[in-house]
C-alpha cells in the first residue's frame, strides 16, 4: 500500500495496489465454478469478432469479401491434446492482442461499443456478447498454454502469434500462417489442453458443450463437420412473422418429448430493460407432476442457464420457454440476480405480460378459455397466491367450477359471475356469503346431492393448489367463506338463524346422545342430536372445516407442521327428526336398539367413503342377517 501524509496528521491516505501474479490464479480458480464454460466464451469471442466484421463491413469500413461462410469452427486433436476454435471475424493485430488480451479486464467489447456508438446512431449493443474483458481468460481453467494465431481485417497487418502458459509472461511476434495453413482473415484460439482436463478432448463431450451453450449462436459454430446452431431462433424475429407452426416446432426443438403447448407469449421489451423471450403454457399432468428448470435463459443468444429463479416469478416457473436479455450478464451470480434491479423488473414485466395474455385470451374467446382452464387454473391460482399485482389482473379471469347438479352440466363462473349466482341462496344470518365446495365429488356424493337438495350450489376444488388458493380468496374477497360440504350439517354450514324444529324432548335427546355414545364408544367422535330436515340422514359425520383445511395446505408444503400432525376429528351428527331416530328411540330390545345405532352410523360411514376392513365386513354380515 502507497501511503501519503495526510494534512491531518497521523492520518494516511493510500492506493492499494493488485499485482497481477497474485490475481491471475484467483481469476482461474474462481471466474466460473463449472469449466466447461470456457468454450462457451471463446466461441462467443469468436462469434463476436465475426459480428464486429459484419458491422464493420455495413458501416463501410470493411470493403473486403466477407466470404460466404462467416462460421466460427470448433476442432479438437486427441493425439496433439489441443482444442482449436477458429473464426474468419475482425482478427487482432499484435497491438491488439496485447492491449485486448494482455490487459486483463480492459475489454475491447466495451471500447468497441463506446467508438461506434455514435456513427451511425443504430450501434448494436445486442450483438455482442463480450463485457468484461475476462472471458478469454477463462481458458486457463482448462488448458495449461494457449496460442492466439490472429490475422487483423485490415490488410496492412501480418499475422501474430501470442503464447502464454497461464503465468503472467507470454510471447508475441509474427507467424506464417493461420492454423489452416492459410493467411485469410480471422483469430484461431488453440488450447494445449492440461492433463486434469483431458476429459475435454472428446467429441461427445465437446458436442455437449456446443449444444449446450451454442445452440441458438447468431453465426453457424461448426464441430465435426456439422453445423451444431440454429442461428435465427424464433424469439429473434418478429411476432408478425411468425405462425402457430413455427411456435410449436420451436417448442419441440426445445422439448423433444413434450405434449404440444397449450399457448405462448412472445416477449419482446427494449425499455427500460431488453428483452426477448417466448413463453409456452404447457399441458401440466396431473396437478404438480410437472418439472421446474424448463425456461432457458439466454443473454444475446448464448445460454447462460436454466435455473431462472430470480428473473421469472417462482409462479411461472411451471412454463417453458425461452429468455433472452442482454441486460443479464453472463458470469450472473445468484446474488447478483437477486439484487439486480433489473431482474426485478424483469420479474414484474414477465408477471404483467402473463396477465394481459390470459386476460386476452378469456376475453377473446371464452369457450377456448374454459376448456383450457382445467390446465391454466393452476398458474392462476398459484400466481394469486404468490403476487397481489397479478391477483389485482386475474380476479378477473381466474375461473369456479361447479359441481353437476341434477342433469345440469358443471359450468365456469369468474368470482363476481359466481357471487351473483349463489348470494340469493347462501347468504348467512351474518351476511356472508357461503360458497359450498367439494374437493372429490365421487367421495363427497352424498354431501353434494343434499346440498343440491336445499338449491345450494357447490363448486369442485379438486386440485392440490384449491386449499391455498380457497383460503387466499377468503382473506381477499370480502364477506366470503368456503366450507366443503361435509365440514357440517347444512344448517350449521349456511347458519341462516331458522332454527328446524325438534320432534324430540330434551329428556328423548339426552337418551339418544347417550345410545350413541355408549354404542358407539369411541373418543374421537364428537356426537350431537340435530334437529334436520326429516328427508336427510339418520346421521351424518363431518369433518369441521378448519383444521381439516389446515392439514390439506400442509399435505401440499411436503413440511412437517403443527396442523398436519393433528389428528382427524369427526362431528356425527344425529338427525333428530329422521324417523329411524323415533324408532331407535321406542326400541325396548336393547340388542336390537344397539344394532340400529350401528347399523345407521356405519351407512353415515359408507357414504363417506370410509367404512372399510373389518368394520365393513361386520356391516355387510350385520345387513344380512337382518333381511
Ligand atoms: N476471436 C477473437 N477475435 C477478435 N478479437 C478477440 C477474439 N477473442 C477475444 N478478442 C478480443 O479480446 C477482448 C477480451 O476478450 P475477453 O473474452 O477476455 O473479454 P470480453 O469478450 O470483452 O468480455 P467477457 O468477459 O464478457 O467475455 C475482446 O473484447 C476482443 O476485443
Amino acid at each position: 500500500m502507497e501511503a501519503v501524509q495526510n494534512e491531518k496528521e497521523g492520518t494516511k491516505r493510500g492506493q492499494i495496489s493488485i499485482h497481477t501474479e497474485n490475481i491471475f490464479p484467483i481469476i482461474k480458480k474462481f471466474l466460473y465454478s463449472d469449466h466447461e464454460i470456457f468454450l462457451r466464451e471463446l466461441v462467443s469471442n469468436a462469434v463476436d469478432a465475426t459480428q464486429k466484421l459484419k458491422k464493420l463491413a455495413s458501416y463501410g469500413e470493411y470493403n473486403g469479401e466477407l466470404g460466404d461462410d462467416l462460421k466460427v469452427t470448433v476442432a479438437f486433436d486427441k493425439e496433439a491434446k489441443t482444442i482449436t476454435i477458429s473464426d474468419r471475424g475482425i482478427g487482432m493485430s499484435a497491438d491488439e492482442i496485447q492491449k485486448y488480451i494482455n490487459q486483463i479486464a480492459f475489454s475491447g467489447a466495451t471500447e468497441f461499443i463506446e467508438k461506434y456508438k455514435d456513427k451511425s446512431g443504430q450501434v448494436d449493443e445486442k450483438a455482442i456478447i463480450g463485457h468484461f474483458g475476462l472471458g478469454f481468460y477463462s481458458a486457463f481453467m482448462v488448458a495449461k498454454e494457449v496460442e492466439i494465431i490472429s490475422k487483423s481485417y485490415r490488410d496492412e497487418e501480418p499475422i501474430s502469434r501470442w503464447v502464454c502458459d497461464g503465468s503472467t509472461e507470454f510471447e508475441i511476434g509474427p507467424a506464417e500462417s493461420r492454423v489452416s495453413g492459410g493467411t485469410e482473415r480471422g483469430t484461431d484460439v488453440v488450447l494445449h489442453i492440461a492433463e486434469d482436463s483431458e476429459e475435454f478432448l472428446d467429441e461427445y463431450r465437446l458436442r455437449g458443450i456446443l449444444e449446450k451453450y451454442g445452440k441458438f449462436l447468431p453465426i453457424p459454430i461448426e464441430f465435426d463437420g456439422k453445423v451444431v446452431n440454429n442461428t435465427t431462433p424464433i424469439w429473434t424475429k418478429a411476432p408478425s412473422d411468425l405462425t402457430d407452426d413455427d411456435y410449436k416446432n420451436f417448442y419441440r426443438e426445445l422439448y423433444p418429448m413434450s405434449e404440444e403447448p397449450l399457448f405462448w407469449i412472445h416477449l419482446n421489451v427494449d425499455y427500460p430493460f431488453n428483452l426477448t423471450g417466448v413463453l409456452y403454457f404447457p399441458k401440466l399432468k396431473d396437478g404438480f407432476q410437472f418439472k421446474r428448470e424448463k425456461i432457458q435463459l439466454y443473454s444475446r443468444q448464448v445460454f447462460i442457464t436454466d435455473e431462472v429463479k430470480d428473473v421469472v416469478p417462482d409462479f411461472l416457473m411451471l412454463l417453458h420457454g425461452v429468455i433472452d436479455s442482454p441486460d443479464i450478464p453472463l458470469n450472473v451470480s445468484r446474488s447478483f440476480l437477486q439484487t439486480d434491479s433489473n431482474v426485478k423488473k424483469i420479474n414484474s414485466y414477465i408477471t404483467r405480460k402473463v396477465a394481459d395474455k390470459l386476460n386476452d385470451l378469456f376475453k377473446a374467446d371464452r369457450a377456448a378459455y374454459e376448456a383450457k382452464f382445467d390446465d391454466i387454473g393452476l398458474f392462476v391460482k398459484y400466481g394469486i397466491l404468490s403476487d397481489d399485482k397479478f391477483y389485482e389482473k386475474a380476479k378477473d379471469f381466474v375461473l369456479l367450477k361447479n359441481t353437476e347438479a341434477n342433469g345440469t352440466p358443471s359450468r365456469y363462473f369468474t368470482l363476481n359471475e359466481y357471487r351473483e349466482h349463489v348470494q340469493a341462496n347462501q347468504t348467512d344470518k351474518s351476511e356472508t356469503v357461503v360458497m359450498l365446495y367439494a374437493t372429490n365429488a365421487q367421495q363427497q356424493h352424498g354431501y353434494i346431492e343434499s346440498a343440491h337438495r336445499r338449491g345450494y350450489d357447490v363448486l369442485l376444488m379438486d386440485t392440490q393448489i384449491d386449499a391455498h388458493f380457497i383460503n387466499a380468496l377468503e382473506y381477499k374477497l370480502e364477506k366470503t367463506s368456503f366450507k366443503r360440504v361435509d365440514a357440517d350439517t347444512l344448517d350449521k354450514l349456511i347458519d341462516k338463524g331458522l332454527n328446524t324444529e325438534s320432534v324430540l324432548s330434551e329428556e328423548d335427546r339426552t337418551k339418544l346422545k347417550d345410545l350413541f355414545e355408549q354404542t358407539l364408544d369411541n373418543k374421537s367422535l364428537a356426537i350431537s342430536i340435530e334437529s334436520m330436515p326429516a328427508d336427510e340422514l339418520p346421521v351424518t359425520i363431518t369433518m369441521p372445516e378448519f383444521i381439516r383445511r389446515m392439514k390439506d395446505m400442509s399435505a401440499l408444503s411436503g413440511e412437517q407442521s403443527f396442523y398436519g400432525s393433528l389428528p382427524v376429528s369427526y362431528n356425527v351428527a344425529v338427525n333428530a327428526n329422521h324417523p329411524l331416530t323415533s324408532k331407535i328411540l321406542s326400541t325396548t330390545d336393547a340388542e336390537a336398539q344397539k344394532t340400529l345405532v350401528k347399523q345407521v352410523y356405519d351407512l353415515a360411514l359408507l357414504s363417506q367413503n370410509m367404512l372399510t376392513g373389518a368394520d365393513l365386513t361386520a356391516f355387510v354380515r350385520r345387513s344380512v342377517a337382518q333381511l
